[in-house]
């Protein structure tokens, strides 16, 4: 398995069976702003709401080959073994497709993950405890608590800052480095004058 962040905004994704798992998964994909569809005979009060929104489109039917073929990311989360996997025999091999009752299946798993803003922690085991995902990114949870979120948006600004200076590139790369030390971490004065020593190099 091999990680990586997908940009999937405006991308077709397809949720195949409207059960609890197929809604779980649908939330961060509309987050992330995919065009979410949903095809199942039968959907849940999530999906429902979603629908009554306008967040996601629905046909409520059995699947077919047609209504996955032009897809970039499928997820399969119907109830019958035998139909998650013939959705995914016959699907493209460059489709992006996760079997949601079978880690044998699919060429991709979906990560317990943790959020503050612009970081994203993913815990994997690759389906070995998707339990024990879920409790590690919990864990994680309360290390990197909600203030990473600001945090995280000082170091975006200020490598905005450092990259456009005319500065050398080992100047860049030690600025850089300097910028995660602890002290920004815990001090929003120090951002500030980290900032501002910044900025006389950017009008140079
Ligand atoms: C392969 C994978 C496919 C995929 O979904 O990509 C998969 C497969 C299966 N899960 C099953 C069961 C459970 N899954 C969870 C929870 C999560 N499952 C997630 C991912 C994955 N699950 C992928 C591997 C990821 C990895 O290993 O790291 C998480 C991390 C992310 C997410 O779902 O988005 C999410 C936590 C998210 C969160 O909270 O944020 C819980 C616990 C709970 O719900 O509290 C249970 C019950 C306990 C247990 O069984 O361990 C079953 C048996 C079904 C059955 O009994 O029929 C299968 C089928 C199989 O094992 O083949
Ligand atoms: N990956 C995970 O995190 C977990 C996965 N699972 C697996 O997920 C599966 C689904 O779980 P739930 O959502 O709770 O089940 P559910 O029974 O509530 O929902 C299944 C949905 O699939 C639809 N469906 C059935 N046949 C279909 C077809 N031919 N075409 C399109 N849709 C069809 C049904 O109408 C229903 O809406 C379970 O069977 C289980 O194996 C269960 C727990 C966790």
């Amino acid at each position: 398995m091999y990680p990586i962040t997908l940009n999937i905004e405006n991308r077709k994704c397809i949720i195949i069976g409207g059960g609890q798992i197929g809604y779980f998964k649908a939330r961060p994909l509309l987050e992330a702003g995919a065009e979410v569809t949903v095809v199942s005979p039968e959907i849940c009060q999530g999906f429902q709401q979603l629908k009554k929104e306008g967040k996601i489109h629905v046909s409520l039917k059995e699947v077919e080959e047609a209504d996955y073929r032009e897809a970039f990311l499928i997820i399969v989360a119907t109830n019958s073994e035998e139909v998650n996997e013939r959705v995914y025999r016959t699907a493209s091999h460059s489709q992006l497709v996760n079997v949601i009752s079978n880690h044998e299946l699919g060429n991709f798993h979906l990560p317990a993950t943790l959020n503050r803003g612009m970081l994203a922690i993913s815990v994997s085991t690759n389906g070995a405890s998707p339990a024990l995902a879920k409790k590690i990114r919990n864990d994680l949870g309360e290390v990197y608590d909600e203030s990473y979120e600001e945090y995280l948006e000082f170091l975006f600004e200020a490598r905005k800052i450092i990259k456009k200076s005319p500065l050398t590139h080992e100047e860049k790369s030690k600025l850089l480095k300097d910028s995660i030390a602890d002290v920004y971490k815990h001090s929003t004065k120090e951002r500030y004058r980290f900032l501002a020593r910044l900025l006389p190099v950017e009008a140079e």
